[in-house]
């Protein structure tokens, strides 16, 4: 085996075993996407979402619409069963609130810049909180709309820490496929954020060292 294909898997291109590569459509993302990446409803302005348990599930309201949402192959954000990538949305903190079974809901990491508060008993994140004030996302709650039984919340935008699944046990050899069936859903993958919010963190940052002013 050669050097590339051993940084980089599959045979190099030179022993002729062809395998068949499933082609970027078969490629399963996430289920609130796969099917394609539904619109925005115009005016919507928020709904409902609730774990997935049968039984006292724990009901957050959310009275705004979403922005950046997005799919994240990051290994921290939560995913529904199966699924290589989580769908991860931005909405003012001031507009999320607790409604049922908060007392269900635990910080899973109290270390991590987006205090992820799942329920204890379904493990699903409900909402993932920036508490540090000096961080460039303060202010904004992480949330995944797929738990709403509201349709009409802001379409994903992009992809998000796509090289990141493999820390997740993704064959790296399925990466192309991967990113392709991103690109084809009409979004571009990243390896990081997009570039608006990269830019904003940028900014955050050099303002806050006084390179740009404030
Ligand atoms: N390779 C790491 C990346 C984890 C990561 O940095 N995740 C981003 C995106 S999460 C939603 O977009 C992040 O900002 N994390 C901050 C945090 O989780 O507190 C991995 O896969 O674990
Ligand atoms: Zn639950
Ligand atoms: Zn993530």
């Amino acid at each position: 085996m050669g050097l590339l294909s051993r940084l980089f898997g599959g045979d190099g291109g030179n022993t002729g075993a062809v395998k068949a590569a499933p082609g970027p459509s078969n490629v399963k993302i996430h289920p609130a996407v796969d099917n394609g990446i539904k619109p925005a409803k115009p005016g919507f302005s928020g709904g409902t979402l609730r774990c997935h348990c049968k039984t006292n599930p724990v009901v957050v309201k959310v009275s705004d619409q979403t922005a950046h949402n997005h799919v994240c192959g990051c290994t921290k954000c939560w995913k529904p069963k199966g699924a290589v990538f989580s769908q991860v949305a931005v909405v003012g903190r001031d507009k999320v609130q607790v409604l049922e079974n908060g007392d269900k809901l635990h910080v899973i990491d109290e270390s991590a810049a987006i205090r992820r508060t799942a329920c204890r008993e379904c493990g699903v994140h409900m909402i993932g909180r920036i508490e540090d004030q000096g961080h460039p996302f303060h202010g904004l709650d992480f949330i995944h709309t797929e738990l709403s039984p509201d349709a009409g919340w802001s379409p994903v935008e992009f992809g998000a820490f796509c090289s990141s699944v493999i820390e997740s046990g993704v064959e790296p050899s399925r990466m192309p496929a991967i990113r392709a069936r991103i690109k084809e859903l009409g979004v571009e993958p990243y390896d990081c954020l997009s570039p608006p919010l990269m830019d904003a963190i940028a900014t955050h940052v050099a303002k806050a060292k006084g390179v740009l002013p404030a």
